[in-house]
C-alpha cells in the first residue's frame, strides 16, 4: 500500500468513527478498539524508527571521527618519517664530513697519515691474501727549511700545496698520495714492483723540478728526493715504510733531487 492510500484509509476510518450515524453500528466498538490498537502500534513503530535513526547517525558520526583520527595519525606519522629521513641524511652527511676531516690534511687536501696507515694495512693484508704486493715511496722536499726561512711560512705552505697537487696529478687513480707529516709525502702504489714504482717516482720528481713558483716578482724552483721500497709479503707495513725512509735518507746523502730504491733485505 502506498503512503497516500494509507493516509486516505486512515482519514476514512477517523471520519467513520467521528460520525454520529455510525454510533449504533454493531461494528463500531470493534472498529474503535482496532483503531486504538493500530494507533498504539503506529506510535511504537515511530519510536523504534526514531531510535534506529538516532543510532545510525551516531554510528556514522563515530565512523567519521574514527577515520578522521586515523587520517590525522597517518599525517603525523608521515611528518615524523620525513623528519627522520632528514635527520638520517644529516647524520650521514655529518659522518662523511667527519670521516673526510679525520682522514685528510686540511692544508693540501691530500689523505693524511691516518688514511695512509689504513690503506697500508689494507694493502699488506690484500698482498698476503692474493700474493700481489705493492710499493711505497717516501718523498721529501729538498731544503724546505730554506724556503720557509727565506720567504716565510705562508709561502712554505703554498709550496707544500703546489707540490701536493703535482704529486697527486702524476699518479694513477689506484695509487694513493698522502701527507705523512711536515714536508714528507708517501705514495702507495698497489700491485707495483719497485722497478715500476721507480719509473713513476722519477716522473713525479721531474714534474716537481718543472714547477716554477713566483714570490714577490721572484721565481724559484725546487726539487724532491724519494726512497722506494717494495713490500715483502709477511712483513708489517711499518717495516716497509722504514725501508722506504732508509732509501730516502740515501737519496738525501747522495746529493738530493734523487730517487733511491731500498735493498730487498736491509743490511
Ligand atoms: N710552511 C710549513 N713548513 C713546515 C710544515 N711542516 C713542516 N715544516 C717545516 O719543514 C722544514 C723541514 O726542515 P728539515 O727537516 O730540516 O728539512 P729540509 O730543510 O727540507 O732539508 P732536507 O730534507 O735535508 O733537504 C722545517 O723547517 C719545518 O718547520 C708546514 O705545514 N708548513
Amino acid at each position: 500500500m502506498s503512503r497516500s492510500s494509507h493516509v486516505k484509509l486512515e482519514e476514512q476510518i477517523t471520519a467513520l468513527l467521528d460520525s454520529d450515524e455510525q454510533q449504533g453500528n454493531p461494528l463500531y466498538p470493534l472498529l474503535s478498539e482496532l483503531w486504538e490498537v493500530h494507533q498504539e502500534l503506529a506510535r511504537r513503530i515511530d519510536r523504534i524508527s526514531h531510535i534506529s535513526d538516532a543510532y545510525q547517525s551516531l554510528a556514522k558520526e563515530r565512523e567519521q571521527s574514527l577515520s578522521e583520527r586515523v587520517n590525522k595519525q597517518l599525517r603525523q606519522l608521515e611528518k615524523v618519517a620525513r623528519i627522520s629521513d632528514r635527520y638520517q641524511k644529516m647524520m650521514r652527511d655529518l659522518n662523511i664530513a667527519l670521516h673526510e676531516a679525520s682522514t685528510h690534511d686540511p692544508l693540501t687536501g691530500l689523505g693524511n697519515r691516518r688514511l695512509l696507515i689504513e690503506r697500508l694495512k689494507e694493502e699488506s693484508e690484500r698482498a698476503r691474501r692474493n700474493g700481489h704486493s705493492f710499493s711505497v715511496a717516501m718523498l721529501d722536499i729538498d731544503h724546505f727549511k730554506r724556503i720557509n726561512d727565506q720567504y716565510g711560512h705562508e709561502v712554505g705552505d703554498k709550496v707544500l700545496t703546489e707540490v701536493a697537487r703535482v704529486l697527486d696529478a702524476e699518479i694513477r687513480e689506484a695509487d694513493l698520495c698522502g701527507r705523512w707529516g711536515g714536508e714528507e709525502f708517501i705514495i702507495l702504489l698497489p700491485e707495483t714492483t719497485a722497478f715500476d714504482a721507480q719509473q713513476v717516482i722519477e716522473r713525479v720528481r721531474e714534474a716537481v723540478l718543472h714547477l716554477h713558483l713566483h714570490v714577490n716578482a721572484e721565481n724559484f724552483s725546487l726539487s724532491i728526493s724519494a726512497g722506494i721500497a717494495a713490500h715483502h709479503i709477511g712483513n708489517s707495513y711499518s717495516e716497509t715504510v722504514n725501508r722506504a725512509d732508509g732509501a730516502l735518507l740515501q737519496a738525501k746523502q747522495q746529493g738530493r733531487n734523487l730517487c733511491r730504491v731500498a735493498a730487498d733485505h736491509p743490511a
